[in-house]
This record gives C-alpha cells, structure tokens and sequence, in this order.
C-alpha cells in the first residue's frame, strides 16, 4: 500500500511514521509513506499557503492552490482505486471498521489541514472524504493523519508479529480488551489472577471473554447495546457483574 500525505510539516510525518511497528513494514516494503508540502508548489516570493477568510473572523484559511497542485502530484504517484481523505473534527469518525476498510484499498491520500481549515472549494473537487479522530479539534490534520496511518497499517497482512493481535483487538470483536499481565507474577501484593498462570487455555479464553464483556458493559454500555449477545456471554456478563469487586 502507499500512502501520499500532504502537509504543510512533511518532516514531521516521515519521522513519526519510522518508529515501531510502522517503521518495520515501511522496511520490509509492505507500506510506502510519502510526505510532501504544497509549500514546494507556492509562486509567489514569500512561498504563502494560507490567507485571510471570506466573511472575516480569526485566523486563516489555506488557499486552493498550492495546495491543489500538491494534492494532483501526490494523486499522480498513487495506484488507480487509491482513495483521498481530509483530516477535519467534522469527518465520519474513524472506526475500525473504517479502518479495515480503508486497508484493502492500493493507495490513500490524506490531506493534513492547519489554520482553520482548507478552503471548501478544494475539498469538493480533490477530496472523497472527510474522517475524523474523534470530536476535539487539534492545531493540524497531522496527528489524525498518523493516527489512521496507524490503525490502517497494523490490519496489512504480516505487518504485526503474530496475525492473533491484530484479530484480537477488541474493537474486531465490538468489544473492550481484556487486562494483559505479565512478570512478576506478584507485584506489590498484587498477584496476576490466577487462571492466567495456570495452562487451562479453554479457561483463559473464557475469563478474556467474560472480562471484555465486563468492562464493555461498565465502560462503554453504547457498544454492548449494539451486539447481540449470545447466551453464552450473556451468562459470563451475569456472572462478571455479580463477582464482589
Ligand atoms: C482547526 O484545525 C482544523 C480545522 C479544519 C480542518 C482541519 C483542521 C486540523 N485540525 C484537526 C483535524 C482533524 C481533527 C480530528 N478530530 O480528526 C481535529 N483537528
């Protein structure tokens, strides 16, 4: 997959994208990231991106163009069916299953805004749609970029370690994770609970699900209302909430 993103701190971008996980599959080629400014693209002397908005108020608003000529290279370096989204608080919220979605496609452009935004004009004619990362609105479309960066190329095959983590994300399932330990097994008087350190991996499997459920109930009941329980967890659910906390 290669991913075009235009923004006005490139630099920013490719150095957030070599770390970790991300930073392996852009190794092993299983995901190209590009970053480019329209800066490179401005004419005038002072190399401007941005001006004043119709109708007055604060701020600015980045202008059509250079922003448009950037947007048209990056579109010229992505395969056919690749896709184009703005970073903005009024996008569609990013989920996973957009996230899944937006996996399969060959290739994504994501336009970071800064300032107050971009002018309207220039999504209407290069954008196919607006995500968003949640409802706060942040100084640039730079974190969201890298945020669906991330949630998208984690889902790419091989990308992580062993294919179970990704397939266990709770957000797969609609449901929390469950609590992950690891050593010591007594930490402060803390142990880790007991069927964890046992061998029994149907019982295992069986707390992780009862816990999820727990803890989506508790947390997030707008998420447990949108499944269809099956009896079986439904009892686990009972049994979880009538455990003495
Ligand atoms: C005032 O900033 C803007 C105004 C308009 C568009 C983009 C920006 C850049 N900021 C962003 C971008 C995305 C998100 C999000 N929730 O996904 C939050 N902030």
């Amino acid at each position: 997959m290669r991913i075009e993103v235009v923004t006005l701190f490139p630099e920013f971008v490719a150095e957030a994208v070599r770390v970790g996980v991300l930073g392996r599959a852009i190794e092993r080629g299983t995901v190209a990231v590009n970053a480019t400014t329209p800066r490179e693209f401005a004419t005038d002397v002072h190399k401007s991106v941005d001006d004043r908005p119709y109708g007055g108020g604060p701020g600015m608003v980045m202008t059509i163009e250079p922003a448009r000529t950037s947007i048209r290279a990056a579109k010229a370096r992505l395969p056919a069916g690749s896709r184009s989204v703005y970073l903005a608080a009024d996008g569609a919220p990013l989920t996973h299953a957009k996230a899944q979605e937006l996996a399969k496609l060959p290739g994504l452009l994501l336009l970071a805004g800064r300032y107050e935004g971009v002018d309207e004009r220039l999504i209407q004619s290069e954008i196919d749609e607006s995500v968003s990362i949640g409802d706060y609105v942040l100084s640039g479309g730079e974190l969201p970029a890298l945020v669906l960066i991330d949630a998208v190329v984690r889902l790419l095959p091989g990308v992580l370690g062993d294919e179970a983590s990704a397939i266990e994300d709770s957000f797969v399932a609609g449901l929390l994770d469950w609590p992950h330990y690891t050593r010591p097994e007594v930490f402060e008087g803390q142990a880790v609970p007991a069927v964890l350190v046992g061998g029994n991996h149907a019982a295992i499997r069986r707390w992780r699900e009862q816990q999820a459920l727990g803890r989506t109930w508790l947390r997030r009941p707008d998420l447990i209302e949108k499944l269809a329980l099956t009896a079986e967890q439904q009892r686990l659910l009972k049994e979880f909430l009538a455990e003495p906390k």
